[in-house]
């Protein structure tokens, strides 16, 4: 199977704060929907834009897409292979209208405004919301607001997505929805998720980060303490 992302050995630290990465390691491999959880602070959003080199780390290794990142030109390939959903849907749309928010990145690869306009459709009713096309963005539920960011980085047909805590802040119909959404997709994931009901639904491997590193989570066992 092929590997998408395999990072080995991060360390990462703000400037004057004490370490947030300490020896960072994972693999994503195609059709894997990776869930990375752990504590509020633990570093998982930063350690996602170490992925796409929205932050570079003190120490470490990154291969994306068969080829070792270090510098910006090679993060500029990685962004536009791996969509990335922020946190804040806000942070992502800033066009007046649906319409124009989905055909911005098709455009600017050089669509013409018609085939952008198809794309838009084409994405509009993959994530449940045909019909959208035409409605003020700012004026969108948060749930709404969360589709159209990802139906903008839809509309730029990444091979793998970046997800970070897309369930924050929706209710239990439109989360269920989302997790249908993603399960659908056919391009690999890395998910970070707070929500255990959520990851279960869709992770097919999960890890957790805490004091730096990423570990596989060991099973809750109900009766610790209990026994012999
Ligand atoms: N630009 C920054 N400058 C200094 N410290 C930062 C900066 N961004 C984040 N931090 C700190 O780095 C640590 C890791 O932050 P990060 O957002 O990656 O954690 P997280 O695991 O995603 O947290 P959460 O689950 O709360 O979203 C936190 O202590 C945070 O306050």
């Amino acid at each position: 199977m092929s590997v998408l992302f395999e990072v080995a050995g991060l360390c990462f630290a703000y400037p004057r704060r004490p370490p947030v990465l300490t020896d960072a390691t994972m693999t994503l491999a195609a059709g894997e929907r990776l869930a990375i959880t752990g504590p509020n602070g633990a570093g998982k959003s930063t350690l996602m834009q170490i992925l796409v080199g929205l932050l570079t780390p003190q120490a470490g290794r990154i291969v994306a897409f068969g080829a070792e990142r270090r510098v910006e030109a090679d993060f500029q390939e990685v962004r536009r292979r791996a969509g990335y959903v922020f946190q804040d849907p806000d942070d992502q749309l800033f066009c007046p209208t649906v319409a124009e928010d989905v055909a911005f990145g098709p455009l600017n690869l050089g669509l013409s405004r018609a085939e952008a306009l198809a794309v838009v459709d084409q994405v509009l009713a993959r994530v449940g919301l045909e019909g959208f096309r035409d409605r003020i963005t700012h004026k969108l539920s948060g749930g709404e607001k969360r589709l159209v960011s990802l139906a903008c980085v839809l509309a730029m047909e990444p091979e793998v997505l970046l997800l970070d805590e897309p369930t924050n802040a929706l209710d239990e119909d439109t989360t269920a929805r989302l997790s249908e959404i993603l399960r659908g997709l056919p391009q690999a994931m890395i998910v970070i998720s707070h929500d255990p009901h959520f990851r279960r639904r869709i992770a097919t491997r999960t890890l957790r980060l805490q004091q730096g590193r990423l570990v596989t989570p060991q099973p809750v066992c109900r009766h610790a303490g209990m026994g012999a």
